[in-house]
């Protein structure tokens, strides 16, 4: 093991080698034959071995990953950042990493792990009885104003600073850049009401459809939500959607009338809406200004008196849920659960009912909003756990664990999702699946609702189809896997599921258009519908019934809702709700509308396939299943994009469409060879040498098909033509 100097002497020493000494890496320290040539990419087993080192090292201050930044700063190897390590981490372990002109042997690898809060021993969790525990959630349409509520909240009651960071528990990048919550978020909140204090553990959950199962996993974790309406926008879809899946599960509603400082506001009007669509009394609203801090002061006592406490058993044994779990770089899987009977310490043995695993509890605590341990959690409460479960499969959201030898009653767990919306998704290089696959788990992990299958394309190679519950969710996916997991991958065209009817009565489900079978008589295909609600200002109805019916929706229901607002409902194949549904019906009524839907039934429909073929060739990662009417027109726009994007070839390009083996368009990319060396004249050969290497590392990044050099941002662009 490596030896234990105070990490400051250690770190001027590192300095001063790599400084005065360039040279001193691994030409001197290892034999040139055992250097390898290029970055080593890790096998399965390199990992499980690293794995055990893991455990092997936790107590002390050692770490290792198998991919490992260490971020600028005091730190022994200040010129790494991303370092690919041979073997175990250790005296004399090989490191590679920017800036390094070859391997470095280790000297001194201190942790670099972020230190966990700890509050054991100064904050009790016992102290807090069920009694005086309350678990509730905020619910609300797309930007009701929950996440700023949030924020006031752990204000007023100390958790974090005033005139910090908003929204702070949009902790992920791409909520940051979206503004949108996509992960509900949780954290626990102590406040004195009538001499007593309280432990509130506060859910901040996302208000888009298609991550309502965040919604509904966290309002299984709760006894009470607050319903927040915007006083000026009034009731919305999504409000409807969120109210019906907490007044299911039996919660306590508080409604909450925000952005009364709005000019717009007008909360008298929207409470009587209250009163006429959920039968919620106008005197019950209560009236707050998330952004001034108007009526702040009445929403925690109003929830300490409308919720009910936690209705466990402090006195049974252990039975508790776990209803999210997120992958940390440095801590591997935490789990989010709620004590539902019991008491959990550190060093607890707990079995997961549904695989019989068994883990030791290493740590456990309250988020405040980071993680901070408490040693303990109790009956009622809501914190994290972590076990130093080895893979993120273990982590099966919705499962009872309890503690080993003392089984309890399952809890129902949660209604399993159901995809809507399927995609592939492929590394860009084959070399690059496994990274991909490691990714993917730990991903899936922080997000249930995304189903996932092996699958492999003739033009993509090996991949994934992943299932999700609408196209937001699909980018944001897409665009976490990116940003927070370092994984570049091409999507193909998102596709829902549709049934086909063989001419002998079977039905076949197919989630990916390349299995659509051609030249084959078919009794039937069916493809799935939603059935939508619209909730608009009525000068806009015209505009939205038009494009409705574009979209090959009928109506099921038209109720005015106030001389103002009208309600729609609509049946419509879900397919159409993709391409730029939202963004038309977002401008045709300059953003007043919502739209919310269910899941509707499958109906009959004369459907295609529509093949993209490049020299006759077809790629089928861009196939897709279309309404006969539409295939010329989505074909034609399909080639266009395909030529404008593609660039030319050094030779012609036919690039067709064809619906059923039809060809519905065409269009040809004319032959051309980018010279790259068009502007060297004369001289030096090196200089040329390295611009053709340049542009034959640019090739590496095109996916050929057939004997055509696809550029992956072209699978990009035609997904959304
Ligand atoms: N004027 C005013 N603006 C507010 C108030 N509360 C929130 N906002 C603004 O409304 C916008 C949306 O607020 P968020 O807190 O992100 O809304 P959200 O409901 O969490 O949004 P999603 O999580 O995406 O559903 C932000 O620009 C806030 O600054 C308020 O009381 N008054």
């Amino acid at each position: 093991m490596a030896d234990q100097q105070p990490p400051d002497a250690a770190v001027g020493k590192k300095k001063r080698r790599v400084k005065k000494k360039p040279t001193e890496t691994s030409a001197e320290a290892v034999p040139i034959a055992q250097r390898p040539t290029k970055k080593p990419s890790l096998t399965f087993e390199d990992r499980q071995h690293f794995d055990y080192i893991r455990e092997a090292t936790s107590k002390n201050v050692w770490y290792y990953r198998d991919r490992l930044s260490v971020p600028r700063g005091p730190c022994n190897l200040p010129v790494l950042r991303e370092c690919w390590v041979q073997g175990v981490i250790d005296e004399g372990t090989l490191v590679w990493g920017q800036g390094l002109a070859d391997w470095l042997p280790v000297r001194n690898v201190r942790t670099l792990v972020p230190q966990i809060r700890t509050l054991e021993g100064k904050f009790d969790v016992q102290q807090f009885p069920p009694e005086r525990v309350r678990n509730f959630s905020i619910i609300a349409h797309v930007d009701h104003g929950k996440s700023t509520l949030a924020d006031r909240l752990l204000e007023l009651t100390g958790a974090i600073k005033k005139g910090g960071k908003e929204q702070y528990l949009d902790k992920l990048q791409v909520e940051r850049e979206r503004g949108i919550t996509v992960k509900a978020q949780t954290a626990s909140l102590v406040y004195r009401y009538k001499g007593e204090e309280y432990l509130l553990n506060l859910i901040d959950t996302p208000g888009h459809v298609d991550f309502s199962y965040e919604v509904s996993r966290s309002l299984a974790a709760c006894q009470g939500a607050l319903l927040l309406v915007d006083a000026a926008q009034g009731i919305q879809a999504q409000t409807l959607a969120n109210f019906y899946l907490a007044f299911e599960q039996g919660l306590a509603i508080v409604p909450v009338l925000n952005k009364v400082d709005l000019p717009a506001a007008e909360p008298e009007k929207v409470a009587e809406q209250m009163h006429q669509v959920f039968d919620i009394p106008p005197e019950d609203c209560l009236m707050t200004s998330a952004k001034t801090g108007f009526g702040l002061d009445a929403i925690l006592p109003a929830v300490i008196e409308s919720v009910p406490p936690p209705p466990g058993n402090t006195a049974g044994p252990l039975r508790m849920l776990l209803f999210d779990a997120f992958h940390d770089e440095y801590r591997g899987v935490i789990c989010m659960v709620e004590i539902i009977d019991g008491h959990l310490r550190k060093g607890d043995r707990v079995v997961a009912s549904s695989t019989g695993d068994t883990y030791d509890i290493l740590e456990v605590g309250i988020m405040t909003p980071e993680p901070a341990s408490t040693g303990q959690l109790c009956t009622g409460q809501v914190g994290y756990v972590i076990t130093g479960m080895k893979s993120t499969r273990s982590a099966r959201v919705g499962d009872t664990w309890h503690l080993v030898k003392q089984p309890v009653e399952m809890l129902p767990g949660f209604k399993p999702t159901k995809s809507m919306v399927f995609a592939g998704i492929y590394p860009i290089t084959g070399a690059d699946f496994d990274a991909l696959s490691a990714a993917m788990d730990r991903l899936i992990l922080n997000d249930a609702s995304v189903t996932v299958r092996r699958e492999n394309s003739a033009a993509l190679g090996a991949g994934f189809r992943c299932g999700f519950l609408g196209l937001l969710h699909m980018e944001v996916f897409h665009q976490r896997l990116e940003q927070e997991h370092g994984a570049m991958v091409i999507t193909t065209s998102p596709t829902v599921p549709y049934s086909i009817e063989h001419t002998d009565g079977s039905h076949e489900e197919i989630q990916n258009p390349a299995q659509f079978p051609l030249g084959k008589k078919l009794s039937g295909v069916w493809e799935p519908t939603v059935a939508a609600t619209v909730v608009t200002p009525s000068e806009h109805l015209g505009s939205i019934m038009e494009l409705f019916q574009e979209r090959r929706g009928e109506m099921l229901e038209h109720t005015v809702l106030s001389p103002a607002r009208t309600l729609l409902r609509y049946t419509l194949p879900l397919a159409e709700l993709g391409g730029n549904f939202y963004d038309s019906l977002k401008s045709i009524t300059s953003g007043y509308a919502s739209f919310d839907y269910d899941e509707g039934e499958m109906r009959k429909a004369d459907l295609v396939r529509l093949d993209l073929l490049l020299n006759s060739e077809t790629v089928d990662a861009l196939a897709r299943i279309v309404h006969r009417d539409k295939a010329q027109r989505i074909g034609g726009k399909m080639c266009e994009a395909m030529k404008e994007k593609m660039g030319r070839q050094q030779f012609e390009v036919i690039i067709q469409a064809a619906a059923n083996n039809k060809i519905v368009a065409r269009e040809t990319l004319k032959a051309f060879r980018k010279n790259v060396l068009a502007k060297c004249y004369g001289g030096d050969v090196s200089r040329k040498r390295k611009l053709l290497e340049k542009q034959k590392e640019g090739k590496k990044r095109m996916r050929r098909v057939g004997s055509v050099d696809v550029p992956q941002d072209v699978f990009h662009a035609l997904i959304k033509s």
